[in-house]
C-alpha cells in the first residue's frame, strides 16, 4: 500500500506559470487583455511513499525529537564520545580531587560560619551607613546569641555522635561523615568550567561548547559579560540538522548589539570560524535589547552549492513584489525590494557583482509594465540579453556612450519632474499619497511605468574627466554631470517609480561621492579588501556595529551583506544580513528576457531601443531650464546623511566623552588619556588623528622627565561638537 506524503514547497506565490500569459498560439487567437497580474495559487510538491518508508521516517522523527531534549553534549555521537571520555577522566582522578574538594569545602564552610557568627553582613552595612555606634549593642547581642548557638550545636552533635557510637557502632557515624564530606566537596568544587579554547590536546565538538557552562565561560573570555555575570538560556541548544541554535538573555547591564559588534571575539572564544557563527538580536514582542539568537553551523554554510534563482523558471514577475535574492546561512529566503529604493552593489572584481546586479534586472525584465534602462560600463556580453527588452541600452563607457547616458538620464530626470506634476493633479482615490501606485504604473494610459536604471561598473562613467561642453574645457566634466543626474533621480525618483541599481568594483568616496551614495537606500557589499571599503558601501558606523564585508572570504562568490539604510523597505537598517545570493546564468537570463519581450509585445509596452526607436526626444526648453536648476540644487545641496550616520561618533570620542572632566582644559599627556579609556597609546593616537584631533609636538609636562606626546582637550571637545 502507498501513502501519499505531501510536502509543501514554496515555489514563489508571485510566479505565474507561462501558459497563463503566453502569447497566442496563432494569429487568429485573440491576445489576452493586458492588465494587472494575478498571483498564482501556491503550488505543492510531493512524492508517494510506501507504508514501510512512512513508518521509518516517523520513527526517525520521533528519535530526533527525543534526542533534541537531551543536554547539548549528549545530542550527537561525537560530542557524546567526548562527554564520556571527559567523565571517565574525571572518575580516574576522583581519589585525588575529592579530598582536595572536601578541604576547600571545609575552608569555605568555616569562612561562612565565621561570617555568620560575627554578623558580618549587618556589621558591614552599619559601618557603610556610618551607624556602627548606634547598632553596636544590637550586633554584640546577636554575636553572643550565635556563639551560644554554635557551642550548643557543636556540643549536641558531639554528644549525639558519642551516643550513636556507643549504642549502634561506628557504621552510622561513617555514613553521616561520608554524607557531610559529599556536602563539603560540593561546596568546595571548582566552579570555573572549560571554555572554547583551553590548552588541551584535541578539539572539542560544537555540541560540547553549547553546554551552558561553557557558553558562559566563552562569553566571559570574549569580554562580553563580566566575571560574576551569567547568561539565561531562553531556548536550550538544539541541533537543527545543520548547526546548533539557541536563544539567550544577557545580564541586564549588557546589550545584544554589543555582542553582535564583537562577533569575532565570541567566535574565537567558541573556537569556530566566524562565518559559522550567526548572532542576531531577537526583536519584536518576543525579544528585547538583551536577547540574542545564536546559531553555530556544523560547517561553513556559504561553501555549499549555489542555489539556482527561481527567476530562471518564472514566466513573469510583478516587480512591486520583492525579488527572490538568496538565502541566509540558515536557509531562510531573502528577498530584495526594488520599488521605493535604490541599490548600490560593491565588491572587488570577480566576486559576483554582475551576477547580483542582474537578479533584480531580470525580475524587471519579466514584468512587462517595467521600463528598463541599462548601461553596461564594462561593455562585455554580461548584459546583452537585456537588449531585447531595454527601453535604453548603452554598452561600453567611451565618451560617446557617456554622452548618450547623460541624454538618457536627462530624459529620465525630466520624466520624474513631469510625473510629479501629473501625480499632483490626480484624484485622491487614484493617487492618495503623491506617489505612484501599482495601478498607476501598470496602466499604460498614465505613462508612468516603474522604471529601473541599472548601471554596471558605474565608476567608469562617474570618473570620466572630459569637459561636458567642449567649448569650455574648464567647465563641468561629463562624470560630474552623470553623478548629479543620478543623485537627482535617486533622491526624487523613488516616489515617481524610479529605482537605480548601481554596481561598482571601486566603492571609494571619490568615485561614488557621499551625496550619491547617501541616496541609495539599499546596499549590498560582497567581498572587499578593507573595512573602510566595506563602510563606503554599507555606510559609516557599520563596521563598529559588526558589519564588515572585508571579513567575507574570496571563495564565497555571490555572498555579501545586505543592508536597508533608508528605512523605506522591510530590510533592517540596523543589522545587515549575510546573503548567499541565487545563481542565475546568462543563458537563463536570455530566456527570461525573451519571455519579457513576448510579454511586452503582448501588453504593448515594448518601447525605445528594444522596439527600434533609438532617437531621444528633445527636451522642452522650459523643462530643461527648470531641471537644470533642480538637478544642480540637489547635487550641491546639503550633504545627505545616511540613516545610520546620524549622531555617529568615532568610538574614541564616544569613550573620551565619558571620561573627560568638565573643568579639564589645555594639553594633557596622550598616554594618560589613553589609559583612562583602556587603549594602547599608538591606537589611541591614530584614532584621534582619524577623528580630526590635530597632532601636537611633544613637550615637557609636570611629573615627566622627558618630553611626552600630548593632546589638547579643547580640540577633543571641538571634535565632539561642543
Ligand atoms: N551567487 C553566486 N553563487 C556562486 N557563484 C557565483 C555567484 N555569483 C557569481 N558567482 C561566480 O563568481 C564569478 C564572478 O562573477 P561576476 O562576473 O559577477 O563578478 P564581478 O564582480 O562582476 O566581476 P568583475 O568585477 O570582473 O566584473 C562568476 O564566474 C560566477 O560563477
Amino acid at each position: 500500500m502507498t501513502r501519499p506524503s505531501l510536502e509543501a514547497q514554496d515555489v514563489g506565490g508571485e510566479i505565474i506559470p507561462f501558459p497563463n500569459s503566453a502569447p497566442p498560439a496563432s494569429a487568429d487567437e485573440p491576445a489576452p487583455a493586458a492588465g494587472p497580474m494575478q498571483p498564482f495559487p501556491e503550488a505543492l510538491d510531493g512524492e508517494l511513499i510506501t507504508e514501510a518508508e512512512y513508518e521509518r521516517s516517523r520513527a526517525y522523527r520521533l528519535a530526533e525529537s527525543a534526542r533534541s531534549k537531551l543536554p547539548a553534549q549528549w545530542q550527537t555521537a561525537e560530542s557524546a564520545r567526548q562527554a564520556g571520555a571527559e567523565l571517565a577522566g574525571r572518575a580516574v582522578t576522583l581519589p585525588v580531587r575529592y579530598p582536595l574538594a572536601v578541604g576547600r569545602g571545609l575552608a569555605v564552610s568555616a569562612r561562612a560560619w565565621w561570617a555568620w557568627v560575627r554578623v558580618a553582613d549587618f556589621y558591614e552595612a552599619s559601618r557603610a551607613a556610618d551607624r556602627l555606634a548606634d547598632k553596636w549593642q544590637e550586633i554584640a547581642a546577636v554575636r553572643r546569641r550565635r556563639n551560644v548557638m554554635s557551642l550548643a550545636g557543636g556540643g549536641t552533635a558531639g554528644l549525639a555522635g558519642l551516643i550513636t557510637d556507643l549504642t549502634a557502632g561506628s557504621v552510622p557515624l561513617l555514613i553521616a561523615g561520608g554524607a557531610v564530606s559529599v556536602v563539603l566537596a560540593v561546596a568546595g568544587r571548582r566552579k570555573d568550567g572549560a571554555g572554547g579554547r583551553t590548552t588541551r590536546l584535541g578539539s572539542r565538538s560544537l555540541a560540547w561548547l553549547m553546554n551552558g557552562d561553557h557558553l558562559v565561560v566563552a562569553f566571559r573570555d570574549a569580554k562580553l559579560i563580566g566575571k560574576d555575570e551569567s547568561l539565561m538560556l531562553v531556548k536550550a541548544p538544539r541541533h537543527d540538522g545543520t548547526g546548533w541554535a539557541l536563544t539567550i538573555d544577557l545580564p541586564p547591564s549588557r546589550k545584544a548589539s554589543d555582542v553582535i559588534g564583537k562577533r569575532e571575539a565570541l567566535a574565537s572564544a567558541l573556537a569556530v570560524d566566524e562565518v559559522r557563527l550567526i548572532v542576531e538580536r531577537v526583536r519584536g514582542d518576543d525579544g528585547h535589547a538583551g536577547r540574542l539568537a545564536l546559531w553555530v553551523g556544523d560547517a561553513d554554510p556559504y561553501a555549499a552549492d549555489p542555489i539556482p534563482s527561481p527567476l530562471a523558471t518564472a514566466s513573469s514577475w510583478d516587480l512591486w513584489r520583492p525579488v527572490p535574492f538568496g538565502t541566509t546561512a540558515r536557509g531562510a529566503s531573502v528577498n530584495l525590494p526594488v520599488v521605493w529604493t535604490s541599490l548600490l552593489i560593491g565588491a572587488i572584481p570577480r566576486q559576483g557583482k554582475t551576477f547580483v546586479a542582474r537578479l533584480p534586472l531580470t525580475a524587471a525584465a519579466l514584468d512587462p509594465h517595467v521600463r528598463l534602462i541599462i548601461a553596461d560600463g564594462k561593455g562585455g556580453k554580461d548584459f546583452r540579453p537585456f537588449e531585447q527588452v531595454a527601453h535604453r541600452f548603452i554598452r561600453g563607457s567611451r565618451e560617446s556612450d557617456a554622452r548618450r547616458l547623460i541624454a538618457v538620464l536627462e530624459e529620465c530626470a525630466a520624466d520624474v519632474a513631469d510625473r510629479f506634476d501629473r501625480l499632483s493633479e490626480m484624484d485622491d482615490e487614484l493617487c492618495p499619497e503623491s506617489k505612484v501606485t501599482p495601478e498607476i504604473t501598470r496602466d499604460p494610459a498614465h505613462r508612468m511605468p516603474l522604471t529601473v536604471i541599472g548601471i554596471d561598473e558605474v565608476q567608469n562613467f562617474l570618473s570620466l574627466d572630459v569637459p561636458l561642453d567642449l567649448d569650455n574645457p574648464k567647465g563641468k566634466k561629463v562624470g560630474a554631470r552623470i553623478c548629479e543626474l543620478l543623485t537627482y533621480i535617486a533622491k526624487t525618483g523613488p516616489a515617481a517609480g524610479y529605482s537605480l541599481i548601481l554596481a561598482t568594483q571601486k566603492p571609494d568616496a571619490q568615485v561614488i561621492p557621499d551625496g550619491l551614495r547617501g541616496q541609495l537606500g539599499t546596499r549590498f557589499a560582497l567581498k572587499v579588501m578593507t573595512y573602510q571599503a566595506s563602510e563606503t558601501i554599507l555606510g559609516a558606523g557599520t563596521y563598529k556595529a559588526g558589519m564588515d564585508a572585508s571579513k567575507l572570504m574570496t571563495s564565497h562568490k555571490g555572498v555579501g551583506l545586505l543592508l536597508g539604510a533608508d528605512g523605506e523597505t522591510e530590510l533592517s537598517a540596523g543589522d545587515a544580513v549575510t546573503v548567499r545570493t541565487h545563481l542565475l546564468h546568462i543563458a537563463a537570463i536570455r530566456v527570461a528576457c525573451e519571455r519579457g519581450r513576448a510579454l511586452r509585445e503582448q501588453a504593448g509596452t515594448l518601447t525605445g531601443d528594444a522596439a527600434g526607436a533609438h532617437d531621444l526626444a528633445d527636451l522642452d526648453p522650459t523643462v530643461a531650464a527648470r531641471l537644470a536648476d533642480e538637478v544642480t540644487a540637489t547635487a550641491t545641496g546639503p550633504e545627505p546623511v545616511d540613516a545610520e550616520l546620524l549622531h555617529e561618533l568615532p568610538e574614541v570620542l564616544e569613550l573620551l566623552a565619558d571620561v573627560l572632566g568638565d573643568e579639564e582644559h589645555g594639553v594633557v599627556p596622550t598616554g594618560e588619556l589613553a589609559e583612562r579609556i583602556g587603549w594602547d597609546v599608538k591606537t589611541f593616537g591614530e584614532a584621534l588623528r582619524a577623528a580630526g584631533v590635530p597632532k601636537l609636538p611633544k613637550r615637557r609636562m609636570p611629573g615627566y622627565d622627558n618630553a611626552v606626546a600630548v593632546v589638547d582637550v579643547d580640540a577633543i571637545r571641538a571634535a565632539l561638537g561642543g
